[in-house]
């Protein structure tokens, strides 16, 4: 039976607690959005199949919980990430200063050469803004990575910043394929790095 996809990207999202990750999440694979705030417990994933450049790519996005407690569990899955997302709150500066944190982390936990991609979420809430556009800018210049503000609640920004996250992994084709392709992601070594131009991926 012919695969439904060309390639699987898996992705992480981090940030501090209460930032949005998982109403980003939602959003993104299910096209909703909930005011009720359920703080994540470890980790979950959904999925959702794009089609970038032609290609179906199916990507496997993880929710990790912000609060500290989890961090031993959630930076276990750093590893098998081929792009991570981190998250802050624009009405939040404290999540803001925290990135270069989790920057930290990545650095220390993710495999080198991981893509990343900074969101200011909740830019909806204009009235409440706390850290201006022209300071995430910076910091993402700063950092040779890209930056989008998104809306979880208005849906702004979301498909563009998963999508694009999507294709700089695509272009840079690291091409990860997962070795049993079984939909899990075991926190170390499941990947395995093919480094074929837009081939597709045997291995997944
Ligand atoms: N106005 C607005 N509220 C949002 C947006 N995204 C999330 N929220 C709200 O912010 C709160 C926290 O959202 P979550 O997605 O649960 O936050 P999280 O980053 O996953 O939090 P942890 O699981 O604790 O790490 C919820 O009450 C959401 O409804 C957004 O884009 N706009």
């Amino acid at each position: 039976m012919a695969k439904a996809y060309d390639h699987l990207f898996k992705l992480l999202l981090i940030g501090d607690s209460g930032v949005g990750k998982t109403c980003l999440i939602i959003r993104f694979a299910e096209d909703n959005f909930n005011n009720t705030y359920i703080s994540t417990i470890g980790i979950d994933f959904k999925i959702r199949t794009v089609d970038i450049e032609g290609k179906k790519i199916k990507l496997q996005v993880w929710d990790t919980a912000g609060q500290e407690r989890f961090k031993t569990i959630t930076t276990a899955y750093y590893r098998g990430a081929m792009g991570i997302i981190l998250v802050y709150d624009i009405t939040d500066e404290k999540s803001f200063e925290n990135i270069q944190n989790w920057m930290k982390s990545i650095k220390e936990n993710a495999s080198a050469g991981v893509e990343r991609l900074l969101l200011g979420n909740k830019c909806d809430m204009e009235a409440k803004r706390k850290v201006q556009k022209e300071q995430a800018d910076k910091l993402a210049r700063e950092h040779g990575i890209r930056f989008f503000e998104t809306s979880a609640k208005s849906s702004m920004n979301v498909d563009e910043a998963f999508s694009s996250l999507a294709r700089d992994i695509l272009l840079k084709c690291n091409c990860v394929c997962t070795l049993g392709g079984n939909g899990n992601m075991a926190p170390s070594t499941d990947l395995k790095t093919c480094d074929k131009k837009n081939t597709k991926c045997s291995l997944g």
